[in-house]
């Protein structure tokens, strides 16, 4: 049967496949991380208050007017004789935790959580910190065993921020947008003419 009950075509109660909370926010997280330019790794986040309002997202990525085109994207390895830290992305980008925190426009986060796509490293979590988000969840750890993510962990357990891996309810969430198309009479929009 499915899930959605109808009678005579007509829907009769509640759609039940609709998305869990937490599924939605990472979601949203994951779709920030979308608009990253980094070619390595993408990082969504997204701050929530208990009423499970978005109060504001974020991605990593350089600060503002500094030309993606111009600063590096690549990492400078030490050890090798042309080894230049200027070239080095780490110099320049802003982190997502860190751009979600900054675009809240000062909004109070005193008890928000952040939804973050990779866990935050020892600099975003002084932020997460300071400005009393008061739980963290992610989906990636892999760079646990690094010391900044060491250090971000200590100073996250010393004062109490919570933090756990989100297990997402859903596998995939397919976003079409010829979906929403094709059921519109109206929509002259042919997705095959637009160049992407
Ligand atoms: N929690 C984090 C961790 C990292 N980032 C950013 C910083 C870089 O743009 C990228 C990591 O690059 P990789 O070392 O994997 O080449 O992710 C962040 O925004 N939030
Ligand atoms: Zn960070």
């Amino acid at each position: 049967m499915s899930e959605e009950a109808t009678v005579q075509g007509m829907e009769t109660h509640k759609r039940m496949s609709y998305l869990h909370w937490d599924d939605y926010f990472m979601a949203t997280s994951l779709l920030s991380a979308q608009r990253s330019k980094d070619p390595v790794t993408q990082v969504g986040a997204c701050i929530v208050d208990s009423q499970n309002r978005i109060v504001a997202i974020g991605y990593n990525g350089f600060p503002r007017n500094c030309s993606d085109d111009e600063f590096p994207w690549t990492k400078a390895k030490k050890d090798t004789k042309d080894f230049d830290p200027l070239k080095d992305k780490k110099m320049y980008v802003v982190h997502a935790e860190a751009n979600a925190i900054l675009n809240s426009n000062g909004a109070t986060l005193t008890g928000t959580r952040l939804y973050t796509t990779l866990f935050p490293c020892n600099e975003c979590a002084k932020l997460i910190i300071q400005s009393g988000i008061s739980d963290i969840l992610y989906l990636s750890d892999k760079y646990a065993e690094k010391p900044t993510y060491r250090a971000s962990r200590r100073m996250l357990d010393a004062v109490g921020v919570g933090h756990r891996r989100h297990v997402p309810k859903q596998k995939q969430i397919i976003i079409n947008f010829d979906d929403i198309l094709e059921e519109d009479p109206n929509s002259s929009l042919n997705l095959n003419d637009l160049h992407l």
